[in-house]
């Protein structure tokens, strides 16, 4: 494993900074199968992911899935690539530079932001190593995820923990938990859904589209499940649209297990076949399009509501670089970094002078 030494881990004599890491799952670095191997080799070799005996799952995992998983994945990935990249990661770059601005046009210029990716490129270690270079000596680090799950958010503190083992002078962390019920986040929402509306009329369903996450998890504890639901509460009531006329689903199931339900694409089936014609999908999860909102939602879910007797499917977008998803970010940032921008800030001037007070105290003894 990478050590990050050798010290001194800051810069002294130089003013401490506040960092913000963003972090976001994770997305391979070409949609072919030599770069799906080694990315699902590390999202699925995670005991936060996969949570059976590893000795068994090693066999599975070696012998089976990463022998299949990547050229199937890789004919997805390829479907929705765009020129700049993997969706997930060309929207969270984008948030990043985007938080960086409206941040510090709120805070007069005291924050560093940073992005990375929990499994491939660019690594937590890296970008936490970068924001220690920049001197960031307080670090808050918010997982792109609304609702917590053990397998996405827990991971990712994980890993932040993991890296700093190696390190001696540790930054002060914070992590922003969970945002499922945040009042800018479920607005912002509401609004994009209030856009589509107004452009093409309601449908006769609403249907809200979360990730899955093993069933089992949620008997275990995870709040990952009950998180879901209160966000699309909050986003129906929101709406104002009648509740019998909204649907919540999961989707993107992994394996054999059973899952949380009621399942997405079996449910846009099912409606169909019911005689409803038209369906728009949300996918509040996620804040940035991502293989499983434009493959699985917006190809693969439309071509199965269309083909069992559908006439109309809308995939409403994710938040993705929206205004109002921005400035409900930075909200959220700054309400986390609280005390953190209220401490007065360091100059060279002023380092310079306790420095110089510190020798001059050492002189008279
Ligand atoms: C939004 C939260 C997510 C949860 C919870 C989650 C759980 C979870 N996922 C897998 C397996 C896979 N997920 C894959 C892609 C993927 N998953 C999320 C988010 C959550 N996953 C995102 C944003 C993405 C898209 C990444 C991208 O590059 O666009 C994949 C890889 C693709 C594929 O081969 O299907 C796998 C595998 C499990 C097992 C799990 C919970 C236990
Ligand atoms: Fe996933
Ligand atoms: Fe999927």
């Amino acid at each position: 494993m990478a050590r990050y030494w050798p010290e001194p881990d800051y810069k002294h004599g130089t003013p401490a900074r506040k960092g913000v890491l963003l972090v976001n799952l994770g997305t391979p670095e070409a949609p072919t199968a030599q770069a799906l191997r080694p990315y699902l080799k590390q999202f699925l070799s995670d005991p936060r992911v996969v949570e059976i005996p590893r000795a068994l799952w090693w066999i599975i995992l070696n012998g089976i899935i990463l022998n299949t998983r990547p050229a199937k994945s890789a004919a997805k990935y390829a479907s929705v690539w765009m020129d700049a990249g993997s969706p997930l990661k060309v929207h969270t770059e984008r948030q990043a530079k985007l938080l960086d601005g409206y941040l510090n046009a709120a805070t007069g210029g005291d924050v560093e932001v940073a992005w990375a990716m929990r499994y491939g490129a660019p690594s937590i270690p890296d970008a936490l190593q970068e924001l220690r270079a920049r001197n960031c000596t307080r670090i808050l680090v918010v997982p792109l995820y609304p609702q917590f799950a053990g397998s996405t958010t827990a991971s990712v503190m994980d890993e932040v923990a993991r890296c700093m083992l190696h390190w001696r002078n540790l930054p002060e962390i914070r992590y922003v938990r969970s945002f499922q019920d945040d009042p800018g986040y479920i607005a912002a929402i509401a609004q994009s859904v209030r856009e589509n509306w107004v452009k093409h009329g309601e449908p006769d369903r609403l249907l809200m589209s979360f990730h899955g996450v093993p069933r089992r998890t949620l008997d275990l504890g995870d709040p990952y499940h009950c998180e879901c639901h209160k966000t699309a509460r909050l986003v129906a009531e929101s709406l104002d649209f009648p509740a019998e006329r909204i649907l919540v689903t999961f989707q993107s199931r992994f394996g054999k297990a059973e899952w949380l339900k009621p399942y997405t694409q079996p449910t846009l089936e099912k409606l169909a076949r019911e005689g409803v014609k038209r369906v728009d999908v949300i996918c509040p999860g996620f804040v940035s399009d991502c293989l499983e909102t434009l493959e699985e939602i917006a190809i693969e879910c439309k071509e199965a509501f269309l083909t069992h007797g559908g006439s109309t499917f809308h995939y409403i977008p994710c938040l993705n670089e929206r205004h109002d998803w921005i400035t409900a970010l930075t909200d959220l940032t700054r309400c986390h970094l609280g005390n953190w921008l209220d401490t007065t800030t360091d100059t060279p001037e002023s380092l310079a002078a306790a420095r110089q007070h510190a020798l001059d105290l050492g002189a008279k003894q």
